[in-house]
């Protein structure tokens, strides 16, 4: 991977969103040789499957939750940081010249360089955002299209190739694209965001308490 040293916010780079200009902000894992932690982000074992070329489907694995937030943080703080780590880097791809080539069509990419809006249900509210059209509407990240990415389950080879088209790292110090102003409250908000948690984040600690509540009956019983 190229040593980036352009940085551009998102503001800049969601300006670049027409199809004779075409930029999308994709997340990328490096993986990294340290004796020390450098990085703000704990060892995180999609990353080096990322890394290996797995990454879309090594990220929603269940071993990986159980790396991530179990053994990760156990043992990867303690042995693996010693030797390696990743980092999540926020990369800038100029992918103006590729649009016509790509064979998801260039309208996924275009529509991945708009600002993410989602709907929120069950509020009847009527106000609209110019930007997408959508009734109400809440801006997510910006402009990053890494979901839309992953979600397309593009092969190591499409990765590759799209290192070749990065112009720059997104600058993590500068200010994001500002949320709109709409009309949902910040209750509606929480509850969204804890219905999207995947499924894995609350059937791991149930099945944990369920296994303990287990266990311990049949400890009792057998006394
Ligand atoms: C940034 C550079 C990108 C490159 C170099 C790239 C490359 C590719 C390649 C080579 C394929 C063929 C399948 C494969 O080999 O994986 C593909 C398919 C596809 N890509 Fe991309 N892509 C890029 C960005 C994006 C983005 C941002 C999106 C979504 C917003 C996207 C959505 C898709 C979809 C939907 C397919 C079709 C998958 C299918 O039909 O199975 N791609 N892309």
């Amino acid at each position: 991977m190229p040593t980036l040293t352009k940085l551009v916010s998102m503001q800049e780079a969601a300006q670049h969103n027409t199809k004779d200009d075409c930029w999308v902000v994709i997340d990328g894992k490096i993986l990294m040789f340290h004796r020390f932690s450098t990085c703000t982000e704990a060892l995180d074992f999609s990353g080096i499957l990322q890394w290996m070329g797995l990454g879309a489907w090594a990220s929603y694995t269940l071993a990986n939750y159980f790396l991530l937030h179990h053994i990760g943080f156990l043992f990867g703080h303690v042995l693996l940081n010693w030797q390696f780590e990743t980092c999540k880097l926020q990369q800038v791809y100029d992918v103006t010249s590729y649009l016509d080539e790509h064979p998801g069509g260039d309208d996924v990419i275009l529509s991945a360089t708009e600002p993410h809006c989602e709907e929120l249900k069950n509020n009847k509210s009527t106000m609209m955002h110019t930007d997408c059209n959508l009734v109400p509407v809440i801006h997510t990240e910006g402009k990053d299209a890494t979901e839309e990415f992953e979600d397309a389950g593009h092969s190591k080879d499409a990765r590759d190739l799209m290192e070749t088209f990065c112009v720059a790292e997104l600058d993590p110090s500068a200010a994001t694209i500002p949320e709109p102003e709409v009309s949902s409250s910040k209750q509606v908000d929480m509850i969204q965001k804890i219905k999207d948690l995947p499924l894995q984040y609350w059937a791991v600690p149930a099945a944990l308490v369920g296994i303990s509540v287990g266990v311990g009956f049949l400890y009792l019983r057998r006394k």
